[in-house]
């Protein structure tokens, strides 16, 4: 199976580059050669490497920049994603959207099913959810997998924007009343693999087409990622940092975050007889691979 991937620098693209292999064969391709805003450069791709599936993993991620910046993350994530789909369609092939938990108001009492009412606080939450609009009208052929808080090796995460910050700081102040669940960016890869397989080898089963929620099992809050983090930092280098607990209010940003951010997986998890591990586990292994010098 080949998948075309957009994106092809970011923490979702490149953990699925190092999956490629015999068994799966990932091509990713970015600026300037696939550009989300100009559909043409995605059909050329498409029509150069024929994929079997086409995985949109490219987005404008900046939160907090686009809420100054809502025509340019709109161009990416709704319009870029509409065409993404529509490419895909116009090929025959099925598509892998990925979105977000900011999709919602994060008012609710407990984990978020997928057929729970959006309501994003900000305008990446708004230009995310237009493109899963977008998505699913060009082509029925879809699987929107929302997941959150990704961080992995790769690119720039909350992960290693902690880690950084303690090269300097003993005592770093989080947020610790927004809850939802860390997601390592290999386990996304892996999720979006087998994914891609029933997509293929089940072309007209409405039970894998649609929005999935795909993070990985567990919650905390951000307060507890920072904690779990640096856990894991002072055992293998002794350095200890204290995390002071913080509310919302304490750490204003321009984009408002959902205080709820945790997404129910039971419709993922039995559509494709897929889970992804703790939310612990990948800290771990992310830890390590940095450790090892695995990536930038
Ligand atoms: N990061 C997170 O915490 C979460 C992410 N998601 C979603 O998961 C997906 C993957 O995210 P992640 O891997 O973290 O993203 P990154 O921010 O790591 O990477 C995004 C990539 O998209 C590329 N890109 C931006 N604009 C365009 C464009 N016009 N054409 C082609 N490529 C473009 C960027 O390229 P360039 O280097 O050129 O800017 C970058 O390589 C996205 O859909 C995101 O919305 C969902 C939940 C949480
Ligand atoms: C750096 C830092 C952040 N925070 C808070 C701010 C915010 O509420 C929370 C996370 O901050 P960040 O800006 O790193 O993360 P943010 O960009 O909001 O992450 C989001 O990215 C997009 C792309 C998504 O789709 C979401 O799922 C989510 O992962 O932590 C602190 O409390 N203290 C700190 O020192």
């Amino acid at each position: 199976m080949r998948l075309l991937v957009t994106g092809r620098d970011g923490q979702v693209a490149q953990a699925l580059l190092a999956l490629s292999g015999s068994d799966v064969d990932v091509v990713a391709l970015g600026r300037p050669t696939l550009d989300l805003t100009d559909r043409a450069s995605i059909e050329r791709a498409i029509a150069e490497h024929r994929p079997d599936v086409v995985v949109n993993a490219a987005a404008y991620t900046a939160v907090d920049k686009a809420e100054s910046d809502e025509a340019a993350a709109y161009a990416v994530n709704a319009e870029g994603a509409g065409h993404v789909a529509a490419a895909a369609a116009a090929a025959g092939l099925p598509v892998v959207h990925i979105s977000t938990d900011y999709v919602f108001a994060g008012d609710k009492a407990g984990p978020y099913v997928e057929s729970d009412p959006t309501g994003p606080q900000g305008a990446y939450g708004r230009s995310k959810l237009e493109g899963e609009r977008l998505v699913a009208e060009a082509n029925p052929n879809h699987a929107i997998l929302r997941t959150a808080w990704v961080y992995g090796p790769y690119g720039a995460n909350f992960l290693k924007t902690m880690l950084r910050l303690s090269q300097t700081r003993d005592l770093l102040r989080v947020v610790a009343d927004q809850r939802g669940t860390p997601t390592y960016a290999p386990d996304i890869a892996e999720g979006i693999v087998a994914v891609s397989r029933a997509l293929e080898s089940a072309p007209g089963d409405a039970s894998k087409r649609g929005v999935f929620h795909m993070v990985s099992e567990g919650e905390t809050t951000w307060a507890g990622f920072a904690e779990a983090i640096f856990s894991r930092l002072a055992e293998t280098s002794g350095k200890h940092v204290t995390v002071e607990p913080i509310t919302t209010a304490d750490y204003p940003t321009p984009a408002k975050r959902p205080a709820n951010s945790r997404l129910d997986t039971t419709r993922f998890r039995q559509s494709f007889g897929h889970s992804l591990p703790e939310w612990t586990e990948g800290v771990s292994r992310c830890m390590a691979a940095l450790a090892a010098n695995e990536a930038p």
